[in-house]
Formats: C-alpha cells, structure tokens, sequence
C-alpha cells in the first residue's frame, strides 16, 4: 500500500477508439482523502477515464495507479481499492439484493459475522433493509432502487477509493439526500471519493478539487475554491427604480441577464467598482441596489469549456 498520500495518479493516459481520440495523454493526481470532482461536458471522457481505472477500459497507452499500485499489473490490489458505481443500472433475474451482495463479497473473500453486519448497515443506510427489497429479485425493483443496490454493490468491499459516476443523474431528492450524507460520512471516515457530474451546485457544495476535461484533454486541476476566487470575472446585480432606454455600450457589453429583479453584469476582476457606478450613473438608471458576488462553478465550468476559450 502506498504512503505517497496520492490516492490516484493518471500518468499521461491515452484512448483511442478508431478515428475518436477519447483521452489524448491525461495526467494529474487524486490526493488521499480528497473529495474530487472530475468534470466535463458529454464526451469530454470522463467514463473513459473512471473505467480505465477499474480495467473496464484498457488505455490505448499511459498508465494508473491506484493507492501505489498499477491498474493493469497488479489488478486484484486496484480492484480491491476501489469501488466503482457505474451509471448502467442492473437487473438479475436470479438473485435477490443481499445474495448479490453476499456474492460480491465472496468475490472478495469477506464473510462472516463483521461482513454480515456491514451489508445490514449497507442495506440500512441506502434505504433496502425493508425484508420485502432485500429479498426482492433485482428486477422488479425500480430505477432509483437499482441504483441503491449498485452504490451497496461498489461499497461491499469497503473500498478506499470510491468512484461514483453521475450517481444523480435521474435520482429523485429523498435518494439524492441519502446518497450525499451517506457518501459525506464515507469522506469524513477518510475515504477517497471521485465524483462526475453534470450538477455542478452539487460539485460546487461537495468536491474539494476539481479537474475540468474536454476533448479528452485537462483543461483545469485547481481546488474549488482557488478555481472561483481566479476567475476573472463577477457578476454585479443591479435593481433598479427606472430603466433608462438605451445603455452605453460599456453595459451592454458587460449585461448578462435581465429579469424582474433587475440587470446582471459580468465585469471584470480589475474594473474597478467605481468605474462600474459611474457607468450606471451616467446611463440614467435609478439604481435602488447592487449586490456583487463572485462566478459559481457553473459560470466557471462554462467559460472554461466555451468553444474558442484559451486553453
Ligand atoms: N466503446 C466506445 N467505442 C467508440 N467510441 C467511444 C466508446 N466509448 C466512448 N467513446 C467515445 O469517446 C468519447 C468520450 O466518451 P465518454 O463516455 O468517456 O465521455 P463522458 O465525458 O463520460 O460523456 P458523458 O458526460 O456524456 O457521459 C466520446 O466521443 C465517445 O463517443
């Protein structure tokens, strides 16, 4: 087991699938204990990238280690390391939810009394100790109760590293609820979780670090604050008494949004506030308040990943 304190590391990983070059040479570093947010827009590689650390995908070259060790050379330590919850859902018209857990165990060669009682908690805390769930055959089971079994599925083993891809995606609230202060608690016991997403409040509330790829390639590996406090713009929402006809062109420019309550401008980091209000003074607009606040991830993520944006 590693002491590096790098709970991931992709080394310069490369897919190719025929003509589409799904990852071109991605490099970075998950630390221990880190609650990571790999995001991107659809067909950024994200999958790509999460499958190639559980072996589901074979790079075309590059490497990855997880906890120390080499996903392709020494399989059954990463595999043991990490719990993947996929997107697909399952159904299995043969077994039960505990007996696919208590298989999934004995894939690892837990069982026993503490194993026992791990699945009871799994199947407590995801909500699928009710006997008749636990007991039900996987496929009368609907979508978001496939999901649950999916997430105990990739926690049987207690892995150290836990990969959960879009496991919002389609979930109603309560599941949503329990899936995040479940997986809180995993992170504060000192498990390493990996997040993708496309629900970048949920990225923004929950992930610690942040990596950005498009096109299969890194555009940006910041922690989530320092990836909001560089940002180079905020945004300025001004309410307003009267709205005067026309705005200079300094305003127009800079609006971004415009409803019941009011106008939002996207300015620039180094524009001063006193440049701003004596545009708004000169435009004849009554202002009755301006609140200013900082981009969110989302505005953040989409200025990134904008067709033409520098790399
Ligand atoms: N098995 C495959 N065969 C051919 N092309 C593939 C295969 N899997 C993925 N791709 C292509 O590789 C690229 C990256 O796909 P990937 O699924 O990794 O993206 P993603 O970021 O996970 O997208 P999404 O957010 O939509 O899930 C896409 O262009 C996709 O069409």
């Amino acid at each position: 087991m590693s002491n590096s304190g790098i709970a991931v590391s992709f080394k310069n990983v490369r897919k190719e699938y025929k003509d589409v070059k799904a990852l071109q040479g991605v490099s970075f570093d998950v630390e221990q204990g880190a609650f990571f947010g790999l995001l991107g827009p659809n067909g950024a590689g994200k999958s790509t990238l999460i499958n190639s650390m559980s072996g589901l995908v074979i790079p075309t070259s590059g490497s990855i280690e997880v906890m120390g060790a080499d996903v392709q050379s020494e399989f059954r330590k990463t595999r043991r390391a990490l719990g993947l919850v996929p997107q697909e859902l399952i159904s299995d018209p043969f077994f039960s939810i505990r007996e696919l857990l208590e298989l999934q165990s004995g894939y690892f060669g837990l069982k026993g009394s503490t194993q026992t009682r791990w699945i009871d908690e799994l199947l407590e805390r995801l909500a699928l100790a009710d006997k008749a769930k636990a007991n039900a055959n996987t496929n009368q089971l609907s979508g978001g109760m496939k999901r649950r079994v999916l997430i105990a599925m990739a926690l049987v083993h207690r892995p150290q590293v836990i990969v959960l891809d879009e496991p919002t995606a389609g979930v109603d609230v309560d599941l949503r609820r329990t899936l995040w202060e479940f997986t809180k608690e995993l992170h504060k016991q000192g498990h390493t979780i990996i997040l993708t997403t496309h629900y970048l409040e949920e990225a923004e509330a929950l992930c610690d670090r942040v990596a950005i790829i498009q096109k299969g390639q890194l555009k940006a590996l910041d922690s989530t604050e320092a990836l909001l406090s560089k940002h180079p713009f905020r945004y300025l929402k001004v309410r307003v008494e009267k709205h005067s006809p026309e705005l200079p062109e300094a305003l127009t420019s800079r609006l971004v949004d415009q409803d019941a309550g009011g106008l939002t401008f996207k300015v620039e980091k180094e524009t001063s506030m006193s440049q701003m209000l004596g545009w708004l003074h000169a435009s004849g607009l009554q202002v009755a308040d301006i609140s200013s606040r900082d981009a969110t991830l989302e505005e953040v993520f989409l200025d990134l990943t904008a067709e033409g944006a520098a790399a």
